[in-house]
């Protein structure tokens, strides 16, 4: 017989291990608890001493005729006492069984173990022996009942049981007795005595000691391993799990007896299912073997209690700190941990994660976080572009397209604000830099005028005086109709140009290059003092000098006025050219005279003008002439740097079959030589050829002198500037933007008045007046109409004669007429090409007219139309209300019978109660009995509704009547200030 533990012997002797512990320590072994390990001898000792206190006897009564109870008696006898070490008291004796508590309940059998209680009678000890939660109350006087107490009482043969003076619970059974035992083991200390004798006994086993208190308490805290352990068979048994606790004794009591298989299936049916699973995991072989096990694992040791076993290991885990850093080197996981540890997943606390210290950091943090959120979510902000970005550069008119762009806003924003400002504009029209201030002043904005972007690129470097170097003049004739321009250049030519040439082929392009005595004169082959101002108007100054031609026989006239005005305007210097002198009645005196009336003194008379007297006719004074041009121009010091790219202005264009864009081109600066890229106008290229005056090929041209050149994109206009560039690309660049603004130029363009916008534009308050330039055949008709049309003005619409005159409609009509936002009618007379051209381009309106009344009505027509519209009341019908109905949504529907006229249903309405007007509104609905009516006449009934008006009452008149528009009527009385002007 091996060593053995003290529930191990317990169950074997079939009692209670607390019972058999007190006992052992009453026989002067020194256990510690249950667990404790008995060596063989004491073993031996134990049993004898148990087993010499039982005797066996049976006792029968006679309980009936036919019956008779027997019942195995067990009597305990008084033990022999044993010195037990540390314990002082006397064990106790139990005493004869007491025939009547063994027919007594077993739950009420169970004795109250204490010290002063009476000794417990065997049968209640072997009742007690069972797991009381599995066996019903019994009854000591039924069949069944006698045999268990008959097994029972078989078994205590071999064993001696004492009852101990444990303290025990009424009712308790042996497991939580067991349990309590276990649970009270780990907090015995376990003195020094009881190790060494513990030791001691283990030492006899050959397996090593048990484990120390705090050894065991470190084995609690390790438990993977524990848990590992539960996969060895061999501890299974030797692990004191809860379930187990009140069958330990009986299953090592059916292994240790050997007695046979009998007994121990008997016991384990009487054990129930949990019993039976346990024999069926457990394999006895282990079990047998457990004893030489348990020692060899201090590990192993059974101390611990079942909860705290099976529970301990997660616990344990889950406050293993993760970070290994912080593990000491004796707390690493080793062996079976570390597996475990593995496959395991591990919740971690923030706690064990984060030191104090860390952890009162992130607090703050969060706190920090919250005050944060406390402000609430951080809106989308809208920025505001600075300043510098809120400009916006526009050289004279901008797309609103292109403005919505660049302020970032969309177009149809901007539209509205155009209209708010009385400026209806589209997404791809044009406004001009004056709009587009306002507009993007809304949007907080500013607009500043471009300075022209293309001028960093054409930038004009100013000549030093060195560089400079005399240049030819250019020379435009002017003067009055037939006095002699065209004669004079053509003798010039024919003089200087063709006389010299042979061959004696003239190309004209528009400018002659004349040659005198080694000197050049330029000429301008476009006389006529409208090309002058039209060449000004592009702002080309090409000209500088001018000859006015006077007719000696005809003397100054209008267009000799004209011209000279003209001239001065430009500042340029005029020599009077008078001709035709060799005419009988030329008068040269009168017309130095008449010239001096206009500012122009002749030398000879002290004045500064240079008049010389010709005759293109016979060509005579011809050459004077020149040579008082070409003194004129010393005088002047004209002068031009010839070394630098060339820069000038186009005299003429055209479109040549065969050549393509042919320019005429004076170049003014520089020297323009073949392959010169270019920009001309709104077109670019290169030069590819150029012609002089006499249609020779040439490769360079200095300043004043005129060529053709070829090569172009497109037909530039006259007075267009012509740049030559470092390359072509720029050229291009420049000439795409001068397109694009050209187009907003176009597209800004507000057409000029036109009689029929006259009313809109009035009622807008945008005119106040008519104003009109007149143009007739004859001064006669000019004065009739010029009246006529003053007299038209009324205190409301006023007839502004701007400029009237006889002759064709010019140019210079047109112009007056789109700066001074006019029309003009031409009685009798028309527009030449170039002013119906300039017109349409101007959008100027010209109406002509061959009858005076015609004139008058229109223009009173339009000046009518610039009056509000007026309107009357027409009284269309009459109906009273003699019946009223209510119709839910519809409201009160007003049976009428129409007496007078008819009632329509776009008509308005006005409602009579006892002559007194309540209500003036429109027709809602009409209805001629179920359907919809658009009038229904007198005579006849009809349902009518009057919109947001229901109280309508029998008796009711209604007075049916619709607004007519008619027609103003101007009055008649001009105003005072409007008199024929002279
Ligand atoms: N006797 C005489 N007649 C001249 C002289 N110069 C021009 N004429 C005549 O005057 C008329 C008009 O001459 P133009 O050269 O056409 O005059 P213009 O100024 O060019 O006329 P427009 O082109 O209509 O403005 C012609 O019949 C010429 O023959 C001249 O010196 N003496």
């Amino acid at each position: 017989m091996a060593r053995m533990r003290v529930h191990e012997l317990a169950k074997e002797l079939d009692m209670n291990s607390r019972e058999l512990l007190d006992k052992i320590l009453k026989m002067g072994i020194v256990v510690k608890n249950h667990m404790s390990t008995l060596s063989e001898s004491a073993v031996a000792k134990i049993r004898e001493h148990l087993q010499r206190d039982v005797t066996r006897q049976v006792e029968e009564k006679r309980i009936g005729r036919q019956v008779i109870r027997r019942r195995k008696k067990i009597e305990v006898e008084q033990p022999a006492e044993v010195q037990v070490a540390g314990a002082g008291e006397a064990p106790e004796v139990l005493g004869q069984e007491d025939q009547k508590a063994a027919e007594e309940p077993a739950a009420t059998e169970i004795p109250v173990a204490t010290a002063a209680k009476p000794p417990v009678e065997p049968e209640d000890v072997a009742e007690a022996a069972k797991p009381p939660a599995e066996e019903p109350t019994p009854s000591v006087t039924s069949a069944a009942e006698a045999e268990k107490v008959e097994e029972v009482s078989e078994k205590a043969l071999k064993t001696a049981i004492e009852v101990s003076p444990v303290p025990e619970e009424p009712g308790l059974g042996e497991a939580a007795e067991a349990e309590a035992v276990h649970e009270e083991a780990p907090a015995e200390p376990m003195s020094a005595q009881e190790d060494s004798v513990t030791a001691e006994a283990m030492e006899e086993a050959g397996a090593e000691p048990v484990p120390s208190a705090e050894k065991e308490k470190e084995i609690r805290k390790a438990p993977a391993e524990v848990e590992e352990e539960t996969d060895q068979p061999a501890r299974i048994i030797s692990r004191p799990e809860p379930v187990r606790a009140a069958e330990e004794p009986m299953e090592a009591l059916a292994v240790v007896s050997e007695k046979g298989e009998e007994e121990e299936d008997k016991a384990k049916k009487k054990k129930g299912k949990r019993r039976r699973r346990k024999r069926r995991k457990d394999e006895p072989a282990r079990i047998i073997s457990l004893p030489e096990i348990i020692p060899s694992e201090p590990e192993e040791e059974p101390e611990v209690p079942p909860t705290v076993v099976r529970f301990l290991p997660e616990q344990e885990i889950s406050r293993e700190p993760l970070r290994k850093k912080r593990l000491r080197p004796d707390e690493e996981p080793s062996g079976p941990e570390k597996k475990l540890r593995k496959g395991r997943k591990e919740v971690v606390g923030r706690e064990e994660l984060y030191t104090k210290k860390e952890l009162r950091a992130q607090d703050e943090r969060g706190k920090e976080s919250l005050r944060r959120e406390d402000h609430g979510p951080q809106k989308p902000q809208i920025t505001v572009p600075k300043a510098i970005k809120r400009r916006i550069r526009i050289d004279e008119a901008i797309t609103v397209a292109n403005l919505a762009r660049q302020m970032g806003v969309k177009a149809t924003e901007v539209i509205k604000k155009l209209l708010a400002l009385g400026l209806p504009a589209n997404i791809n029209q044009a406004i001009d830099f004056d709009a587009a201030a306002l507009v993007a002043a809304e949007f907080d904005y500013e607009v500043e005028k471009a300075g022209f972007e293309e001028e960093d690129i054409l930038q004009t470097v100013e000549d030093r005086p060195e560089d400079l170097q005399p240049r030819p003049p250019v020379v435009t004739v002017m003067g009055h109709v037939d006095h002699g321009k065209t004669s004079l250049l053509d003798a010039i030519r024919h003089t200087r140009v063709i006389d010299q040439e042979a061959g004696g082929i003239t190309q004209h392009i528009g400018a002659y290059f004349v040659e005198l005595d080694g000197r050049h004169i330029t000429f301008l082959d476009t006389p006529g003092h409208e090309a002058f101002t039209a060449m000004r108007a592009r702002g080309a100054k090409v000209t500088d000098i001018v000859i006015l031609v006077v007719a000696a026989d005809d003397g100054v006239m209008q267009q000799t006025v004209e011209a000279i005005n003209h001239s001065k305007a430009a500042g340029v210097p005029i020599m009077v050219a008078i001709n035709k002198i060799d005419k009988p009645n030329a008068n040269p005196d009168r017309v130095k005279r008449e010239l001096s009336e206009h500012g122009l003194l002749p030398e000879e008379w002290g004045g500064d003008v240079t008049m010389v007297e010709i005759s293109a006719k016979k060509k005579m004074g011809i050459e004077e002439l020149l040579e008082m041009v070409l003194l004129q121009a010393e005088l002047m010091e004209l002068k031009a740097n010839p070394n630098k790219p060339a820069r000038g202005r186009v005299i003429e264009a055209k479109l040549d079959k065969g050549r393509g864009p042919v320019a005429t081109i004076l170049v003014q600066e520089g020297t323009l030589r073949e392959g010169n890229a270019y920009v001309c106008g709104t077109y670019f290229g290169r030069v590819r050829s150029m012609f002089n005056d006499k249609g020779q090929k040439v490769t360079a041209a200095g300043p004043s002198v005129p060529v053709e050149v070829i090569g172009l994109s497109g037909v530039p206009n006259a007075g267009d500037d012509f740049v030559v560039l470092a390359d072509e690309k720029q050229a291009k660049l420049v000439a795409e933007h001068r397109q694009l603004k050209a187009r907003e130029k176009e597209l800004s363009r507000t057409t000029k008045v036109t009689l029929e916008k006259l009313y809109g534009q009035i009622r807008d308050g945008q005119i106040q007046e008519i104003s009109v330039i007149l143009k007739t055949d004859v001064q006669g008709s000019l004065e009739a109409i010029r009246d006529s049309l003053l007299k038209l003005s009324t205190p409301d619409v006023k007839v502004s004669l701007i400029h009237a005159g006889t002759g064709a409609i010019s140019e210079s009509d047109v112009m007056l007429a789109s700066a001074s936002n006019a029309l003009i009618i031409g009685f009798n007379v028309r527009a030449d090409a170039k002013a119906q051209e300039l017109a349409e381009q101007e959008k100027v309106s010209i109406r002509y007219y061959d009858v005076i009344y015609q004139i008058l009505d229109d223009i009173k027509d339009a000046m009518v139309g610039l009056l509000e519209p007026q309107y009357q009341e027409e009284i269309v019908g009459r109906a009273e209300v003699r019946q009223t109905f209510h119709i839910s949504r519809i409201g009160t529907v007003a049976g009428c019978y129409v007496t007078e006229g008819k009632v329509e249903r776009s008509a308005k309405v006005r409602l009579l109660r006892d002559g007194v007007v309540v209500w003036d509104g429109k027709i809602s609905s009409l209805k001629r009995f179920k359907d919809d009516a658009r009038e229904v006449k007198a005579g006849f009934e009809c349902g009518l509704t009057i919109e947001n008006f229901n109280d309508i009452k029998v008796g009711d008149l209604l007075e049916v009547y619709q607004m007519v528009e008619v027609a103003p009527v101007l009055e008649t009385r001009p105003s005072p200030e409007d008199r024929p002007q002279p």
